[in-house]
């Protein structure tokens, strides 16, 4: 336990923007990061990263990378578990890789997503489905996508003790019903988005997703919202981005969309790899001496 000097007691904030010891990329701290940590970022400006994860040794890269923020998310659907979109994944799948991601990090706030069919039904099966991550899993926080549509279910995950983030705009989970288009294009289209943000922020969701909104319509919510914007393909004045992490690491494969930035060719890197380990086993380059026991 470190010492508390008479200046500063438990919950009590020095109000110093220059203080990076806290910073939620870049701070000193080690110990779990909580959506207290995320508000306080608010309030000092900071921007901060998430991405995906859905396993536990690649989190504990981004872990020790200070990723502070990561998301389990139903992509897995599409980008774990060989599904086509995110709408097949169980509560059970999302419960098996939420634990993997919370064994594998020490530091990051991991945050899993409900998948479709776990919340819809009412806020009572949102509760017993987001109990479940809490409790199996231990994930600190949970995501659901819908604004003003899903305001009861965030209310009642709250009063529970169980912080959520939420998600307006593109929701995947309703791809048979919206497809992937582009959302709050056109005056009707971007208040009902305003709407849907100020209503998750009532709920007490602690932050927002913005999933493919017109940057200056993100630019406006953002600066309505006294809680943090987590931008994808949403502009660059969101409060954090996210980013599917096989996306941004060019693993994925096909087409991607224009708001994905590639950072690395994980998918050559690995099919070189293995082509080369190939090559060595059928020429008999593998294993060598070093490689044998006597
Ligand atoms: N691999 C992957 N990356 C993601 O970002 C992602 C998933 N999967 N699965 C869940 C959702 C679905 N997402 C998607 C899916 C498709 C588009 C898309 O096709 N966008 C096009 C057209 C948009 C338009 O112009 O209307 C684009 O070029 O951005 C965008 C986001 C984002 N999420
Ligand atoms: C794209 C992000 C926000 C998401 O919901 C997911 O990865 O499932
Ligand atoms: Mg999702």
């Amino acid at each position: 336990m470190t010492q508390l000097s008479a200046a500063q007691k438990p919950g009590q904030d020095t109000g110093r923007t220059s203080d990076s010891s806290k910073a939620l990329y870049g701070g000193k701290g080690t110990r779990r990061i909580t959506v207290r940590d995320i508000a306080a970022a608010k309030e000092r400006g900071e921007k901060w990263p998430m991405l995906t994860a859905y396993d536990a040794m690649t989190a504990s890269v981004f872990d020790e990378a200070g990723i502070p923020v990561l998301l389990v998310g139903d992509s897995a659907g599409n980008c774990h578990l060989g599904y086509e979109t995110t709408v097949p994944v169980t509560l059970d799948e999302m419960t098996m890789l939420s634990a993997a991601v919370v064994r594998g990090t020490n530091r990051a706030l991991i945050v899993a997503d409900l998948p479709f069919g776990s919340y819809q039904e009412g806020p009572v099966q949102a509760l017993r489905s987001a109990t479940r991550l809490i409790k199996d899993a231990g994930v600190g926080a949970v995501k659901l996508e819908g604004g003003e549509r899903s305001h009861r279910q965030i209310e009642l995950l709250v009063e529970s003790g169980i912080p959520v983030m939420a998600h307006i705009g593109l929701t995947p989970q309703s791809v048979n019903a919206m497809g992937y288009r582009v959302q709050g294009r056109g005056e009707e289209a971007a208040q009902q988005l305003l709407r849907d943000a100020k209503a998750v922020q009532d709920a007490g969701a602690f932050a927002v997703v913005l999933e493919l909104v017109p940057a200056e319509l993100a630019a406006e919510v953002t600066r309505s919202l006294h809680i943090p914007t987590v931008g994808i393909g949403a502009g660059p004045e969101c409060d954090a981005q996210v980013l599917v992490w096989t996306d941004m690491l060019g693993l994925t494969g096909g087409k991607m969309p224009r708001f994905v930035k590639q950072y690395a060719d994980l998918r050559s890197v690995i099919g070189d790899a293995a082509k080369a380990y190939a090559e060595d086993v059928v020429g008999g380059t593998f294993p060598l001496e070093e490689h044998s026991v006597h």
